[in-house]
C-alpha cells in the first residue's frame, strides 16, 4: 500500500509527464520553423531570469526550432544617459533621439545588452552570434516622427524600417547558431541611398519587420506585465486571446510602451506570421510555455481566420 506522501510524488510526477507529452504535438508542428523572440529591457530583471531567458532560447534550439533573438535596452540606456547627464525624454513610446543619444543608444544596445545575452546563451555551447542592424545591410531604415495632439513632432534619428536584407541571419540559422539582434539601423533617404548616419529603432517594431522578413511561425515579447489589458492597470483585464481585426480597432487607444509593443504584434500577423504573443518576461521560463502549451500564456495575437 502507498503512503499519502508517495501517492502525491506519483502525482507529480504524472503531471510533469503531462505537460512533456502536451509539449510533443507542438515541437512536431515547428520543428525548422524560424521564431523571432524579441526581449525586453524591462524584463530583463535580474540575472536569474535572463539565465531562464538563456536556457529557453537553447532548449528551442535544441528541440529542433530555429530561434532569432531581437533584443530592446530601453531602462539600460536611460541609465548610460543618465550617467552621462542627458535627460530621457520619450514621446508616443518613442525615445528623442539627439546625436549624443544616439551614441549611446549604439553603445548600450549593441555594445553592453546584445553581448551580454550573447555571453548567457554561449554558457551552454557556441551557439550565440550578435549582430546589429547594420551587420551585412541587415536593416535599413528612414527617419519618423510621431504625431501628437495633431501635431508633427520630431524625434531626431529614430527610425522605422523599410528594408530587411536577412541573409546574414538565415546564413548564420544554416550554420546552427542563433543570432542576437540589436536595432540600430543606418539610414537611407527618399530615393533610398545610404546616408552617413544611423537610427534608433524601437525593438518590437524591428522584431516584427524581422519575422515577417524571415517568414517566422511566431512572434513572441517578452515585457514586464503579463500581457495586454483591456482596461490598464486593471489587472482583471487581461486579455487571453485577440484577433487582428480586434487589435487594429484597440490599438487608438493604447498608451506609453503597449503601442509599439502591439502594433509590432498586429504588423507580424498582418505580415503572416501564423501568431503573435505578449507575455510576462518577470516570470520565468514564460516563453516556453506560451510556445509548447495548448493555452499559452499572456496574451495572442492570431489572423482572423484562426478565431
Ligand atoms: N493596456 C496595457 N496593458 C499592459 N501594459 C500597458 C498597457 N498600457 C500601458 N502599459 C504599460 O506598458 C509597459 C510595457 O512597455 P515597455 O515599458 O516599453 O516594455 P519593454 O521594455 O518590455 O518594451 C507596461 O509595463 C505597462 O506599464
Ligand atoms: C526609438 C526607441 O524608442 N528605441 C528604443 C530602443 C530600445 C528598445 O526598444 O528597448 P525596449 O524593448 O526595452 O523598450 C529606445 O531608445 O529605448
Amino acid at each position: 500500500m502507498s503512503t499519502t506522501a508517495e501517492v502525491r510524488e506519483q502525482l507529480a510526477a504524472q503531471d510533469k509527464a503531462a505537460t512533456l507529452i502536451e509539449a510533443l504535438p507542438w515541437i512536431q508542428r515547428f520543428a525548422g520553423s524560424i521564431m523571432v523572440i524579441k526581449y525586453g529591457g524591462n524584463a530583463m530583471v535580474n540575472d536569474d531570469l535572463r539565465r531562464a531567458f538563456a536556457e529557453d532560447i537553447v532548449f528551442l534550439h535544441h528541440v529542433g526550432v530555429r530561434p532569432v533573438v531581437v533584443h530592446g535596452g530601453g531602462p539600460q540606456i536611460n541609465s548610460l544617459l543618465e550617467r552621462l547627464g542627458i535627460k530621457s525624454e520619450f514621446k508616443g513610446g518613442l525615445r528623442v533621439t539627439t546625436p549624443e543619444a544616439m551614441d549611446a543608444v549604439r553603445m548600450v544596445l549593441t555594445g553592453q545588452v546584445g553581448r551580454e545575452l550573447v555571453g548567457m546563451i554561449n554558457a551552454h555551447g557556441p551557439y550565440a552570434v550578435g549582430l546589429s542592424g547594420e551587420d551585412a545591410g541587415l536593416l535599413q531604415a528612414t527617419r519618423i516622427g510621431t504625431v501628437i495632439d495633431g501635431q508633427e513632432v520630431d524625434l531626431g534619428q529614430v527610425g522605422e524600417v523599410t528594408g530587411v536584407n536577412p541573409g546574414a541571419i538565415v546564413d548564420l540559422l544554416e550554420a546552427g547558431r542563433i543570432p542576437v539582434i540589436s536595432t540600430v539601423a543606418p539610414e537611407v533617404d527618399a530615393d533610398g541611398g545610404l546616408t552617413s548616419a544611423v537610427l534608433n529603432v524601437n525593438a518590437d517594431t524591428a522584431a516584427a519587420a524581422l519575422a515577417v522578413a524571415l517568414g517566422a511561425s511566431r512572434l513572441v515579447v517578452l515585457t514586464d506585465v503579463e500581457g495586454l489589458y483591456s482596461n490598464w492597470p486593471d489587472k482583471t483585464s487581461l486579455i487571453s486571446a485577440l484577433t487582428a481585426g480586434e487589435l487594429r480597432d484597440m490599438l487608438p487607444s493604447l498608451e506609453a510602451g503597449m503601442i509599439p509593443k502591439m502594433q509590432a504584434c498586429l504588423t507580424a500577423v498582418d505580415g503572416g506570421v501564423d501568431r503573435a504573443a505578449v507575455v510576462d518576461g518577470r516570470m520565468a521560463h514564460s516563453m516556453l510555455l506560451e510556445v509548447f502549451t495548448t493555452a499559452g500564456i499572456g496574451t495572442q495575437v492570431v489572423p482572423e481566420e484562426q478565431a
